[in-house]
């Protein structure tokens, strides 16, 4: 399948005018590619989709527990995904291993949070199906764990077929979340506009579809389960 982007660097999509670090490629996969990922996400079996309130969801690569993964093999459409964000050397040596796909319908988000210790802390994500905007807070620093306190700083548009990557601040620090509505407007507090397409202009408004993210990330600790079949000694 054909690759649409020819990387001299990562370095080359930073997104200078935040806190670090993020990078942001526009049009990181073709249209096919696009099609390709949506086609193998809707037909994998019902059993595969866990049900949220306010989406559903599959694992792959094994479900990340504080005292590792049992690592499951990814399917090679899925593979071939990873070795593109491996490519880009942004896990300090370590491989992705584990994809989180989450499926958003208009109206439907994720409230804030940072992803964790589960993980190394670099997340990568893969948007198809439609645009959305990803939200981020500042946590105050008289937070505390009953009522955590936060301000929103600013948004990045997520364009379909676009990869994002989050580090540092934007990994430790900052709070993501996905607000609970219909559609986007893409007002100042978008910093990354203007490494989007053309179609996407400050000031309109623009209605969601069906969004699918892949969240490609290393989970450190992992081990190959064994079964023991008929084997009681
Ligand atoms: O769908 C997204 O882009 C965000 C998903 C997310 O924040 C997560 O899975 O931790
Ligand atoms: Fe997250």
């Amino acid at each position: 399948m054909e690759n649409n982007v020819n990387f001299k660097s990562i370095q080359d999509y930073k997104v200078t005018n935040v806190d670090a670090t993020a990078f942001y490629i526009s049009e990181f996969l073709s249209d096919s590619e696009e099609q390709y990922i949506l086609s193998n996400i809707y037909s994998a079996p019902k059993p595969k989709w866990t049900q949220l309130s306010n989406r559903r969801l599959q694992n792959w690569g094994g479900i990340p527990h504080n005292k590792g993964m049992i690592a499951e093999t990814i399917p090679e459409w899925l593979q071939n995904y990873l070795n593109r964000i491996d490519e880009l050397n942004l896990m300090g040596g370590n491989k992705p291993n584990h994809v989180l796909v989450n499926e958003y319908t208009p109206g439907q988000g994720i409230l804030p949070h940072v992803d964790g210790s589960l993980f190394y802390p670099t997340i990568t994500t893969i948007s198809v199906g439609s645009h959305i905007v990803l939200k981020f807070w500042d946590p105050l620093p008289d937070a505390n764990e009953n009522a955590l306190d936060m301000k929103p700083v600013f948004s990045f548009l997520l364009e379909p077929r676009s990869l994002l990557v989050l580090q540092d601040k934007l990994f430790h620090h900052y709070l993501h979340s996905i607000e609970e509505i219909n559609k986007d407007v893409l007002d100042e507090s978008i910093k990354n506009l203007h490494m989007c397409s053309d179609k996407y202009v400050k000031g309109s408004t623009v209605c969601r579809s069906t969004r699918i993210s892949l969240t490609i990330r290393h989970v450190p600790k992992t081990s190959s389960f064994k079964i023991n079949i008929g084997n009681k000694r």
